[in-house]
């Protein structure tokens, strides 16, 4: 296959109108943080049982199209021996990799931050993709404040998310670029709006400069919400107002938009995404790369206990279709009590 047909069949694989991205993906810190809000110690043994429990949920792969999974999960087994992203591909869920090496302040743009990790991608992405990884994620980050984002983090951080979307395309890695705009703070929903139409301007403009074929990349954003810190807005005002930024500055080429949750509760993050599927035709498909609005309840379930694995999968299940159910605007409140 050249490498355009392989970037191609990925994006058939996984955008198909009806199902989204499980972000299970969590670095050291993350999952140390997820797992001590139920008191599990995160060592690798309860990183793989966790994960391989998610992986192998029946039926998962009816509502989720690709799993994006943290370099550690890429080389684990299963207790049978099977690799953990053969046991996403067997249900039809297209494994993905976490790319980037985290984050730190931008020199010279105080209060934004900049991702690391390209130097050796490459390399690093020709190994990923003998482990079955199809497509690949990288995370920019933008806290919101009264002088922030700076110009010089709108395009430090532009640069970066287009120069690894260009180097997974030049080898047959689909990239999902993510440029997330922090919840945190107190600020309101018209602010963020201008925030996010801001970060996906000049995104788009440095994706163009680098020559990213925009049908073969997925964007991952923030949806348009108040800060943490005012009480959420109704799904029907988080639509409008994203829908809004994101009309004023995505291509239409871009084949999916697969939402964040960052912070939003799991039920939340649901009710908003049906809103925006209610609201009208995108040219987009608009769905979900939750990492805690889908597993939330996973991990309340288990309790790091292995006889609660089934409890595990048929939380994760119960949110994942939940999702599947929004993406097609059918979501309603009550399904929850169901
Ligand atoms: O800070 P980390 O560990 O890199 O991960 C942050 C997480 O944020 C995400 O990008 C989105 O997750 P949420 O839906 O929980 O906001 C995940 O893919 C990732 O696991």
């Amino acid at each position: 296959m050249s490498v355009n047909e392989e970037l191609q069949q990925t994006i058939a694989d996984m955008v198909d109108g009806r199902r989204g991205i499980l972000a299970a993906d969590e670095s050291s810190g993350t999952i140390a943080k997820r797992f001590d809000s139920i008191g599990v110690e995160s060592t690798e043994e309860n990183r793989r049982f966790y994960r391989a429990a998610l992986l192998s949920a029946e039926g998962l792969g009816e509502y989720v199209s690709g799993v994006i999974l943290f370099e550690e999960t890429l080389g684990q087994v299963d207790d049978a021996g099977t690799p953990l992203p053969e046991l996403a591909a067997a249900q039809k869920i297209v494994p993905g990799i976490k790319v980037d090496k985290g984050k730190g302040p931008l020199p010279g743009a105080s209060g934004d931050m900049i991702t690391y990790g390209l130097d050796g991608l490459a390399e690093r992405l020709a190994g990923y993709k003998e482990q079955g990884a199809r497509f690949a994620k990288w995370r920019e980050v933008y806290p919101i404040s009264p002088d922030n984002p700076t110009r010089l983090g709108l395009t430090a951080n532009a640069e970066m998310l287009a120069r690894y979307a260009a180097v997974c395309q030049s080898h047959g890695v689909v990239p999902i670029v993510e440029p997330e705009v922090l919840m945190d703070g107190d600020h309101s929903i018209e602010r963020s709006a201008e925030v996010n139409e801001q970060v996906w301007h000049e995104v788009f403009h440095a994706l163009h400069r680098h020559g990213v074929v925009l049908e073969q990349m997925l964007l991952k954003p923030s949806m348009v919400t108040p800060g943490k810190d005012r009480d959420p807005a109704p799904p029907e005002q988080v639509a409008e107002y994203t829908m809004r930024s994101l009309r004023r500055a995505v291509p239409a080429a871009v084949p999916s938009i697969n939402f964040l949750s960052g912070g939003q509760g799991p039920e939340e993050a649901t009710a908003n995404l049906n809103a925006l599927n209610q609201l009208w035709q995108a040219p987009w498909q608009l769905s979900f790369s939750y990492g805690r609005a889908l597993q939330e309840p996973a991990l309340k379930a288990w309790q790091g206990k292995s006889e609660n694995r089934p409890a595990l999968q048929q939380a994760l299940l119960k949110r994942a279709r939940l999702n599947h159910l929004a993406m097609l605007g059918d979501y309603k409140e009550s399904m929850e009590r169901e």
